[in-house]
């Protein structure tokens, strides 16, 4: 069928061949509320042929060289690259990011994913170290099927995320994306496809979370999970790979802390606050609770609510949108809810505190709250969408004490130009990515995911190969056949 004049398959991606299901599900769009395709509803069934179809794939993928693993990968880079108008228009139709957002970082992102990965394994570094005459040679080893699991909010770059690594080991994936938006990862089989790889090293199995998700992660033959999604999920989960003992990766949710010191730059704090609404605020890492140092905050509030102000809601095709709709009308049900419940404890609305229903009800207006009681549920836990608190300190120990007082971990942002304070304060922090005097600067060689219960385990790097492969050493003792060397 065709979303936004491209040609994009509702079925699943089975070893290389189109399957359909008896059931299927409904599309929405969040940009007008409409049915934009009705996608094939997996069940045990299909996920059982897609897993299947990538335990026979893996065979020889597995023992593909790495020369031509890492070609492959740079050409799938290469048909993304390609189809960069196609995958925006229809992911912004399907998920409703901004469509600018979508053309000059997300697409460019995915396609890097695949180069990053692809490079990253031409380059692998093996350790290699001597013990008492014994040489130790470690190798990264195909592990077999790997089970991905991804979210809505940025479905085509978070499952690349996850893919492109997990070929690169050589292992062969069953990709489950969430039913709020699954259509890019149906074109992503098509560009696979395209570039070579072989069929049934990847499979894409579309459905419910309930359904389809449940069953892959239940799969014997699974080898690894890797899950990006809600903590709640991640539970359920767990719990299913316990019975297998099947190793998982897990991003989870976030309540990230943002600490302006008060000798931060205010306008570049400023500016970065004011970042923390992009994409409708549903985004994992986001940086919700403003702490702001008790002399800099009355300046800070000022210009944060001028700056906020100023931002348009809309069409996220439209190239003046900052911020476009939420994913669905329950999701900003579910906002308001926070909303309303943080307003019956006496948080005090600075900005928004609604949905905009000039615009049909799918946009949440950005939200500011202020004076929040110690405790408050919006203080603690993750909105996912465009609602951020801001509270004063007024000193680094109730700085850090603020910051650390969620359950979450995953990451933080510090505005100061102390370098030494900067240093202090890092150490302190609990979260897997700190920022300083910056916002989401990404390079895949870091480690990436989140402590307490913001994730299990890291990717990124090598990090990626350590969970995706099977990491072996070989210990030899020295050879007594005349060569010389162990
Ligand atoms: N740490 C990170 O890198 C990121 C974390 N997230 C987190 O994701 C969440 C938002 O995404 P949602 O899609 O609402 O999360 P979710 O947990 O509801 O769903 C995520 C995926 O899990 C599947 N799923 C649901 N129940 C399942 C089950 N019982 N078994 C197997 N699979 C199941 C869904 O179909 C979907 O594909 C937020 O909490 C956000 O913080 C989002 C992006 C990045
Ligand atoms: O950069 C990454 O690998 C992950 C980023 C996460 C998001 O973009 C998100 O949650 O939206």
């Amino acid at each position: 069928m065709k979303v936004e004049d491209v040609e994009v398959s509702t079925e699943h991606w089975i070893g290389g061949e189109r399957v359909a299901s008896a059931q299927v599900f409904d599309d929405v769009s969040p940009i007008d509320g409409a049915t934009i395709a009705e996608v094939a509803r997996g069940s045990r069934r299909e996920i059982d042929l897609a897993v299947a179809a990538a335990k026979s794939g893996f065979q020889a993928w597995g023992r593909t060289p790495p020369q031509e693993r890492a070609r492959v990968l740079h050409a799938i880079a290469a048909g993304i690259e390609r189809r960069l108008p196609e995958l925006a228009a229809v992911e912004t139709r399907d998920a409703g990011p901004l469509l600018r957002a979508m053309q000059r970082s997300v697409v460019p992102r995915a396609a890097h994913n695949f180069h990053h990965f692809a490079d990253h394994l031409s380059a692998l570094e093996v350790p290699d170290f001597e013990t008492r005459g014994h040489r130790n040679h470690v190798r990264w080893e195909p592990s077999g099927v790997v089970a991905l699991i991804t979210p809505w909010n940025a479905p085509l770059m978070l499952a690349t995320w996850k893919i492109a690594p997990a070929l690169a080991s050589g292992a062969a994936v069953v990709l489950k994306p969430a039913e709020w938006s699954p259509l890019t990862a149906s074109l992503l089989a098509d560009i696979t496809h395209e570039a070579g790889l072989p069929p049934g090293v990847f499979n894409v199995v579309q459905g419910l979370g309930e359904e389809a998700g449940a069953a892959l992660v239940r799969h014997p033959d699974v080898d690894r999970i890797s899950f990006t999604g809600s903590t709640q999920t991640a539970r359920s989960i767990a719990a299913a790979a316990a019975r297998n003992l099947t190793p998982l990766s897990f991003e989870l949710g976030g309540k990230s802390p943002f600490l302006v010191f008060d000798d931060a730059d205010l306008e570049l704090a400023v500016t970065h606050a004011v970042g923390q609404y992009d994409h409708a605020g549903q985004v994992c890492l986001a940086a919700t609770r403003l702490l702001v140092h008790r002399r800099l905050y009355d300046a800070f509030l000022a210009r944060f609510l001028e700056r906020a102000r100023a931002l348009r809601q809309g069409d996220p095709r439209d190239p003046a949108t900052d911020i476009g709709p939420q994913i669905a009308r329950e999701h900003v049900a579910r906002i308001d809810r926070f909303v309303q419940t943080a307003i019956g404890r006496g948080a005090r609305v600075a900005l928004g505190g609604g949905p905009n229903e000039e615009l049909g009800g799918l946009h949440y207006r950005p939200t500011l709250f202020v004076d929040v009681p110690d405790g408050a549920e919006i203080l603690q836990e993750e909105v996912f969408g465009p609602v951020l608190t801001l509270q004063p300190f007024d000193d680094d120990e109730e700085a850090i004490a603020l910051a650390n007082g969620t359950r979450y971990g995953l990451a933080a942002a510090i505005f100061t130009q102390d370098r030494a304070r900067a240093e202090r304060v890092s150490q302190r922090i609990v979260a897997g990515t700190i920022w300083v005097n910056c916002f989401f600067v990404r390079d895949l060689r870091a480690p990436f995911g989140g402590a307490r219960q913001s994730g299990v385990g890291r990717e990124g790097g090598n990090w990626s190969f350590d969970f995706y492969a099977d990491v072996k050493n070989v210990c030899t003792a020295p050879w007594n056949d005349g060569a010389g060397g162990s």
